[in-house]
């Protein structure tokens, strides 16, 4: 697992790449369609994989080719080569597991910063994999803010009971570290903790999946219900759950009982269960996509864990704690924040929350030389995936203005790269920043921003006259 293999239906492409990649001293494989591309992959699962999305004359596509990869080799980074103005393609291939993205046409540079990132990270995952596990497990949870102690004083008055807790919460806030929490300082703590994701069960395959499955050649094969038996069982997005599956978990709470599959017997189990969701559920039940009876069973105990946005105090403290982190478990430099960093990081938005604080850190850390403070400008171009026009471009001297003009600069900014990424279309931007559409046409209303058609094409610019009027 050393070379590269380059996949791509453009004999030119391939062997450019593999040209410019020798000469770097990387060893490559080159493949011109899917079969090509998975042969070489069952002879030996390369270092990393690029790929282009569209490959003519192939069975699989290149998302097919990405799903599968990331299904059987999920320690093989890929990097999505995608056709200029496929920017969506690429965010969702992105959502895939793609590690990175880079558009047609690139250049050496681009390339080249890209690739040596993900071989860096894939080497790192690599060797410390069995490290990051242990970590997971044992996640400590950080905070001082007055929202903090909030969610805490909430988590440690049910810590004690056996209620059924339901964490809502937007994404990567710290739902799951909240039940771990909770786990922990139970009288279940010695037993074991089971995450189900409810997206990703294959419908077909729920019942084997939660209830375990009895035959006469394997004999009993115990499902998550089971396994969680002492101890607590945590239904990770139970709004992604279909509706057939919410039938069976409902029935099961009701008959504190169930049955495996292909067997008579009924199994009982001593569960707590506590469940997330970061999308409104009574809005899903209006909808008629989560049942209403689940969600009064479910909803015993509601806690809200906070965004980051609305505990930005505790920015600092997070890095600090993800940079001791990121030294303990991959070895990397532990390096201070200056305080032009620390402003920055104020002021920004976290749409991804703190997962997107903790992955922020440790690409600065895995890029950066030497052991000096991490300063400003390090911090924002790798948060945004585009290169050239899609970038968000902050300077230093940002992060110098008071906290408002810093946000509304930074959020004009990064508001219409967004738009203009998504060629002026509100609803696509709005469900990518992850804001409500109305709340981003108020939003850029406020910030001057307005969009306008120009040769045909969309595209949002800075009103000036609309700026002042709103201040
Ligand atoms: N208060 C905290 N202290 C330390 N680490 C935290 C804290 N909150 C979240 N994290 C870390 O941030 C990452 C995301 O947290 P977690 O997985 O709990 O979020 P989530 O809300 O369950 O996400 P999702 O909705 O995507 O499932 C994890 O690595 C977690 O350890």
């Amino acid at each position: 697992m050393s070379d590269i293999l380059i996949v791509d239906d453009e004999r030119d492409i391939r062997e450019l790449v593999s040209d410019i990649l020798e000469d770097e001293g990387y060893a490559t494989r080159l493949a011109g369609n899917s079969d090509e591309c998975m042969n070489a992959i069952n002879v030996e699962p390369p270092a990393l994989l690029i790929l282009d999305i569209w490959l003519k004359d192939s069975r699989m596509d290149g998302i097919d080719i990405l799903k599968t990869v990331k299904r059987d080799n999920p320690d093989v980074p890929v990097v999505i080569i995608s056709g200029h103005g496929n920017i969506e393609i690429a965010v969702a291939a992105i959502k895939q597991g793609a590690y990175d993205f880079i558009e047609k046409p690139f250049n050496i540079d681009q390339l080249m910063v890209v690739i040596r990132r993900a071989m860096e990270a894939s080497r790192l995952r690599r060797e410390n994999s069995a490290l990051k596990r242990r970590e997971v497990t044992t996640a400590e949870m950080i905070g001082q803010s007055a929202a903090y102690r909030t969610l805490v004083s909430h988590l440690d008055k049910v810590t004690k009971s056996n209620g059924r807790v339901m964490l809502s919460g937007p994404a990567g806030s710290g739902k799951e570290i909240a039940a771990r929490y909770i786990h922990a300082h139970s009288n279940r703590a010695s037993g074991p903790f089971v995450t189900v994701n409810c997206a990703g069960i294959e419908p077909e395959r729920v019942e084997e999946v939660l209830f375990g499955r009895e035959s006469a050649e394997r004999g009993v094969e115990s499902g998550l219900l089971e396994e969680a038996h002492g101890g607590v069982i945590y239904f990770d997005e139970v709004a992604d759950m279909p509706l057939g599956t919410q039938s069976k978990i409902l029935r099961v709470l009701v008959d504190q009982q169930f049955q495996r599959v292909g067997g008579s017997d009924k199994v009982r189990v001593d569960l707590r269960v506590i469940s997330s969701t970061n999308r409104d559920l009574e809005a899903e039940i209006r909808a008629e996509r989560f049942r209403q009876e689940l969600y009064h069973r479910l909803n015993v105990v509601p806690i809200a864990v906070p965004s980051l946005e609305e505990r930005r105090e505790d920015i600092p403290l997070l890095a600090e704690h993800f940079i001791s982190q990121c030294n303990a478990s991959q070895g990397l430099a532990l390096r201070p924040l200056s305080d032009e960093a620390v402003a920055l990081m104020q002021t920004m938005t976290w749409p991804g929350n703190v997962r997107q604080l903790k992955n922020l850190i440790e690409r600065v850390l895995i890029l950066g030389d030497g052991n000096g403070p991490i300063e400003a400008r390090e911090l924002p171009s790798d948060e945004d995936k585009g290169e050239g026009e899609g970038r968000v471009v902050l300077s230093g001297a940002l992060a110098t203005l008071p906290l408002r003009e810093a946000r509304e600069a930074f959020e004009r900014e990064y508001l219409l790269t967004q738009i203009n990424r998504f060629g002026g279309n509100i609803s696509r931007t709005a469900s990518f920043v992850g804001m409500e559409r109305s709340a981003l046409h108020r939003k850029l209303k406020s910030l001057g921003v307005v969009t306008s058609t120009k040769s045909g094409a969309r595209v949002a610019h800075v009103d000036e006259h609309a700026v002042e009027a709103a201040e």
